[in-house]
């Protein structure tokens, strides 16, 4: 239907001098018909050698695939007050996500078997502005369950995930290694990858220390060491144990282990490095957050910075940053996991006690433009990170590129015009004041948003309808 675009057309041309194909930038235009792209013409050409209504023209602007973000807790239904399908993927749209994959906790229930996969289809049903798949829950009431692994699976599950560390929600309850491999299993014969959460719980010295001098609690340094990096690389090394054993049974051919928001590029980074090196088919995320912001700045009580695993020291930051741009880690994702406010505990403080979790899905394409820059990225950098390699992982062949053929999916926007996210900022997520972004100044407008050749997006304006769709695995 027309109300679902903000363009009149269904076959149209957008011309920009910088459009980011797999081949490079180029000046040119993309023709679009039947919300697919048609061809790819690479020149110079100005908006008059078209039928003047039917191109719209962005000039210098940036014509990019629409970025996919395959970490998004969006918590529909059961928990629509932290966030909701409506207002999330409006906020994707405002911040050039066309494509999401919802995670299966923080909603209630979490999507962890067919019936609660189809709650979740069901709840999202004209509510979407963009695409969305859904991750299943790997949790212990099914990992023995193959059959309700299945037709989890069966019924569009695009992978599944699982923590090894308490989730923060009671109905998503951890797994340990013996779950996780059964998982593998299974997974392996769909060809759908696990994502982990890798942070497994080491009680130490420092715990103790912190469990008896709570006093502390609204430092930032109290929370850092509660959460160190040795968690991240006791998982990373049990996780790697697991799939080394489910290889050797020759069971998990074809099994994928994607980990999740790393935050630790000391060790945890080397194992991953030592494991992709060794041949094993891992991959791994990072998230803005974990490049945009470091420990030295996260002031006393501000726990709209609290996440896990936590955002590390400026060193940790600035290597974190070279890793992504060595290729050592493949992607990013935003992991916008919001609550509501009274959660992240603005009155006390207490950074062992409050919601973690960080807001962010709107400003992940200009968060992570302002803080690359000083870093050199390129725009086909971002299209690596953020578009091509995050739809490898969901196994889709349609997206992710400005290819023929492919859906016509685009983030245009302009790097050069900067913006600070404060109060009079539109922010479309739900509870824009508990993000860690507010106060933020960043470089990276987003002027427009296409969705399978829908202008689902422009100039602060969505589109009358709701009309993304599911992407169920097959
Ligand atoms: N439950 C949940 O969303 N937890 C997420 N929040 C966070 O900061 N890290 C997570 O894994
Ligand atoms: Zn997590
Ligand atoms: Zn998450």
């Amino acid at each position: 239907s027309s109300d679902c675009s903000l363009l009149p057309h269904s076959e149209f041309w957008i011309r920009s001098n910088r459009i980011v194909t797999p081949q490079g930038v180029i000046p040119g235009a993309v023709k679009i018909k039947g919300g697919r792209i048609a061809s790819v013409i690479s020149g110079d050409r100005k908006s008059s050698e078209f039928p003047r209504k039917h191109v719209v023209d962005y000039g210098d602007a940036v014509v990019m695939p629409g970025l996919v973000d395959v970490h998004v807790h969006l918590d529909e239904p059961g928990r629509t007050e932290w966030e909701g399908f409506l207002s999330g993927t409006k906020a994707a749209a405002a911040g050039g996500v066309t494509t999401l994959i919802d995670m299966p906790l923080n909603s209630y229930p979490s999507t962890v078997s067919e019936e609660t996969l189809r709650d979740k289809i069901k709840a999202a049903e004209g509510k979407i502005y963009v695409d969305v798949g859904f991750w299943g829950g790997l949790v212990p009431e099914n990992a023995f369950n193959e059959s309700a692994l299945k037709s989890l699976l069966s019924a569009g599950a695009l992978g599944l995930k699982s923590f090894m560390c308490p989730s923060g929600i009671n109905d998503f309850p951890m797994t340990n290694s013996t779950h996780i491999k059964e998982g593998l299993y299974t997974l392996a014969s769909y060809k759908r990858p696990l994502l982990v959460h890798t942070e497994l719980v080491i009680e130490s010295e420092s715990t103790d220390e912190i469990k008896n001098d709570i006093s502390d609690v609204r430092s930032y340094s109290t929370y850092l060491k509660a959460r160190p990096t040795s968690w991240e690389e006791a998982a990373i090394r049990e996780l790697q144990a697991a799939l080394d054993e489910t290889k050797r049974g020759g069971l998990a051919e074809g099994a994928h282990i994607h980990i999740v928001h790393l935050s630790d590029a000391g060790t945890s980074l080397n194992l991953i490095k030592d494991a992709k090196s060794n041949g094993a088919s891992v991959s791994v995320e990072t998230c803005p957050h974990y490049l945009a912001f470091s420990a030295e700045e996260v002031k006393d009580g501000d726990t709209r910075f609290k996440c896990a695993p936590p955002i590390r020291d400026e060193v940790n930051r600035q290597k974190l940053w070279n890793a992504l741009l060595e290729g050592h880690i493949d992607m990013l994702s935003s992991d916008h996991s919001p609550s509501i406010p009274e959660l992240k505990l603005p009155e006390e403080g207490d950074f062992l006690r409050a919601w973690g979790g960080i807001s962010s899905l709107q400003f992940v394409l200009p968060a992570t433009w302002s803080s690359g820059l000083k870093y050199g990225i390129t725009l086909n950098q971002l299209a690596t990170w953020w578009c091509e390699k995050p739809t490898k992982l969901i196994g889709q062949q349609n997206k992710g590129t400005i290819v023929s053929g492919n859906h016509a999916d685009f983030a245009v926007w302009d790097p050069n015009i900067e913006f600070t996210i404060d109060d009079s900022h539109v922010t479309f997520h739900k509870h824009p004041n508990i993000s860690a972004y507010m106060g933020k100044r960043l470089s990276g407008k987003v002027l427009a948003t296409f969705v399978r050749g829908n202008l689902v997006y422009s100039g602060g304006q969505h589109s009358p309808k709701a009309c993304g769709e599911t992407i169920l695995a097959k």
